[in-house]
């Protein structure tokens, strides 16, 4: 009796590995500490009402953006774990079965737990601002859509404790990730975790192309919109097209795993490569869903910082929209060396090249804002400058890749890894960074620090490059991705060492943003404007933070960046646009359901996990009836008295 409850707990805790092990501890007290500073200065009730579940978007960027930053030290962790091992030839610090667990999880948390969510909170933070509307279409589904993403990221993570983590690399290519390969549980964690928080990903996308189509200010016309919304709009149909994509494909990984099937197993008729192309017929995509909106940031952050309106707006959202189009078209170049043959070969080289020209077209358009520009060098705009050049080495080592006989060689080397990581971290985290210090202040009412930004800008820049330069060259001398370690005799000693101590200079640029954060909360340089970068659109036009309501009335748009040319107008002597009368204004009421249908969710999918039908169907009933129990809520919604908008703005000194 006693032998089998132990062997079950050591299936079920991941035992053995003190590293884990620590881990697992550690986790266990942070939540207890969590849960009981909540109870000992009983906040629950505040937690409740004003966080978990209010449907207010800027409330739901910020609860996107801790998270997203929590999940960067997560996978910024696993990646020094890597590093570390393979600092020197033939070390035993993670033993080869923990290091495939970890450039998994590296790879699924930095893609979808934090670049997915710290957009969708750049989203949330800006889009409705920039437009001049009240709130998202859909308040509650987006607040829906960020408890998935939780519940997921949550289910995800939890492998980690429960069970043993996914170890068949982020996109998990059968037959490894099939149950006769991987019959443990990690695989079914990494499909769950991911499905459900791909759900509240697709939700994200409709609510925001229908708000950005149906909520813009009046007088806001297409091609009037900051080139941010553009870059939104732009992702968010290509999430609305890639991702029930993935939705299926891990659907029919899961029916094969729980059912038997033999959709991507050669016995019993199904393909493996069925798998890899419909992986990366949503991969390929996913990874412009991220940059888009990274390319949007910098479009507003140049043009502001250089005080000069951004050149080619319409060759900008050309590109845009082309990117969107054409990155449907790429997928195959991540197998040319998988036997498609070499007229489908040469149909997705040229298909994939075809993307360096709008991209160009894009890095052209900034450089052209910026000359002659009065440039000032704030932390977005450093985070811009170092931007360009490392994505465009890049981007141009990716059209590198897809030469489809060069890829021969290149493919899966750590020629690649460099490839993407510059595009990724040069691209995207550099990118969310520029747009998480362009509107900090506007989230939070002060500004931070800019030395120590100074210092961690600088931290993080040299250390990519000695991070991932050296890769490059170790690629090319053959050194393979997903190694765990390799032998003296390879000659890669030199170049591993150099560039595990890049990867820490990262590390140390991360905490020094940490610490940056702490001391401006303690410094409290307050932005009494709200508009502390001379901003060009909307969002600049209101307090910081922005009220409840965001606009005590309506703004009318004229021009593009309609906040600069006002103030233009003003300092020209003109007068301010007069402002129609004060309106009580319509806000949606804060709701349960969103939190209440994700537990359901996130049980259902550990009970799938462990094959617990007991759990897993009544909580699938749970979501069903949650959802019924939902569409009889009839009291949704509010009115904000004029009295109450007219002390608001009061208060903040602005009159109305
Ligand atoms: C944000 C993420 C991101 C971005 C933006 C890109 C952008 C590009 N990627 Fe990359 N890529 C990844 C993330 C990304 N990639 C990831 C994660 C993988 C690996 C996944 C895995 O296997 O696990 C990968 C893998 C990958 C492969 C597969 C290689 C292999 O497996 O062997 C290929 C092959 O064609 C490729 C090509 C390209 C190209 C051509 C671009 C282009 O969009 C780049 C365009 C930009 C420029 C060219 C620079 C600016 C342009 C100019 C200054 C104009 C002048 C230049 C010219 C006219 C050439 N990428
Ligand atoms: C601090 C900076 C980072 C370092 C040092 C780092 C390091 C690594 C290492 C060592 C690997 C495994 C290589 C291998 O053995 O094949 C890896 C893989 C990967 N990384 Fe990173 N990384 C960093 C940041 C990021 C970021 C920001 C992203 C995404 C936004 C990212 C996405 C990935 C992906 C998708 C993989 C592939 C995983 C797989 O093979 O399945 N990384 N990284
Ligand atoms: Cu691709």
């Amino acid at each position: 009796m006693w032998e089998d409850i132990k062997d079950w707990a050591s299936d079920f805790f991941v035992t053995g590995d003190p590293l884990i092990y620590g881990a697992d501890v550690g986790i266990v007290l942070a939540s207890l500490s969590v849960l009981f500073v909540l109870t000992y200065f009983k906040k629950w009730g505040w937690f409740w009402r004003e966080w978990v579940t209010t449907v207010d978007h800027k409330k739901i960027g910020i609860m996107y953006i801790i998270a997203s930053l929590l999940m960067l030290f997560r996978g910024g962790v696993d990646a020094l774990l890597m590093r570390t091992q393979l600092v020197m030839p033939e070390m035993e610090f993670l033993k080869p079965e923990h290091y495939n667990e970890i450039f998994t999880t590296h790879g699924v948390i930095m893609i979808l737990f934090m670049a997915m969510p710290l957009m969708f909170g750049l989203f949330n933070i800006s889009v409705p601002l920039q437009i001049g509307a009240r709130d998202v279409a859909f308040p509650v589904l987006n607040s829906l859509s960020f408890w998935l993403f939780f519940m997921g990221a949550m289910l995800f993570n939890l492998s980690f404790v429960i069970g043993g983590s996914p170890n068949s690399g982020w996109l998990a290519y059968p037959p490894l990730s099939e149950k006769m390969f991987n019959p443990g549980v990690g695989q079914d964690f990494y499909i769950w975790g991911i499905q459900i928080s791909g759900i509240g990903s697709l939700m994200t996308g409709i609510n925001f192309i229908v708000t950005i189509l149906k909520m813009r200010a009046p007088g806001m016309k297409l091609m009037k919109m900051p080139m941010f919304t553009w870059s939104v709009l732009g992702s968010c149909l290509t999430i609305i097209l890639a991702f029930p994509v993935l939705t299926v494909t891990l659907a029919l990984l899961f029916i094969d795993r729980f059912l038997g099937a033999h959709f991507f197993t050669l016995d019993g008729g199904g393909n493996p490569m069925m798998y890899i192309n419909l992986i990366w017929m949503w991969g390929h995509p996913e990874v412009y869903i991220v940059v888009l909106p990274a390319f949007g940031i910098f479009s507003d952050v140049v043009s502001t910082f250089a005080k000069k309106k951004l050149f080619g707006y319409s060759s900008m959202v050309i590109a845009i929209m082309s990117i969107s189009v054409v990155s449907f078209l790429t997928w195959a170049h991540h197998f040319f060396t998988m036997g498609s043959g070499a007229s489908v070969n040469a149909f997705f080289a040229i298909s994939t090249m075809v993307i360096a020209i709008p991209t160009g077209v894009k890095v052209f358009n900034w450089l052209f804002t910026m000359y002659k520009g009065r440039i000032s060098f704030q932390a977005p705009m450093l985070w811009t400058m170092g931007f360009i050049p490392c994505f465009v080495v890049g981007g141009l080592t990716g059209v590198m890749l897809s030469v489809a006989p060069a890829d021969f060689q290149f493919h899966n080397s750590y020629f690649l890894i460099a490839h993407f990581h510059q595009v990724l971290i040069g691209g995207v985290v550099f990118g969310y960074f520029a747009g998480f210090y362009y509107w900090w202040p506007k989230m939070f009412g002060f500004k931070l620090d800019e030395k120590l930004g100074r210092w961690a800008f600088w931290l993080w820049n040299i250390g990519f490059y000695v991070c991932f330069m050296p890769q490059y060259v170790v690629g090319l001398m053959g050194m393979t991705r997903r190694y765990s370690t390799y032998s003296w005799d390879t000659g890669w000693f030199g170049l591993n060492l150099v560039s595990t101590i890049g990867g820490f200079i990262m590390g140390i640029g991360f905490l020094v943003q940490v610490w940056q954060i702490l001391y401006s909360i303690k410094k409290m340089d307050k932005d009494t404007t709200g508009d502390p970068w001379d901003g060009r659109t909307l969002e600049w036009s209101i307090q910081s933070p922005a009220p409840l309501y965001n606009f005590a009335t309506d703004p009318v748009v004229k021009d593009v960046d309609d906040w600069w040319e006002e103030k233009q107008r003003i300092k020209a002597g003109g007068k301010p646009t007069p402002k129609p009368a004060l309106q009580p204004i319509h806000m949606p009421k804060n709701s349960a359901m969103p939190i209440i249908k994700s537990t359901f969710w996130f049980l259902a999918g550990f009970g799938f996990v462990f094959d617990w039908m007991w759990l897993a169907l009544p909580a699938m009933a749970g979501v069903a009836i949650t959802m019924l129990f939902y569409s009889f809520r009839y009291d949704t919604d509010y009115y904000i008295p004029v009295d109450e908008i007219r002390k608001t703005e009061a208060a903040a000194g602005r009159a109305v």
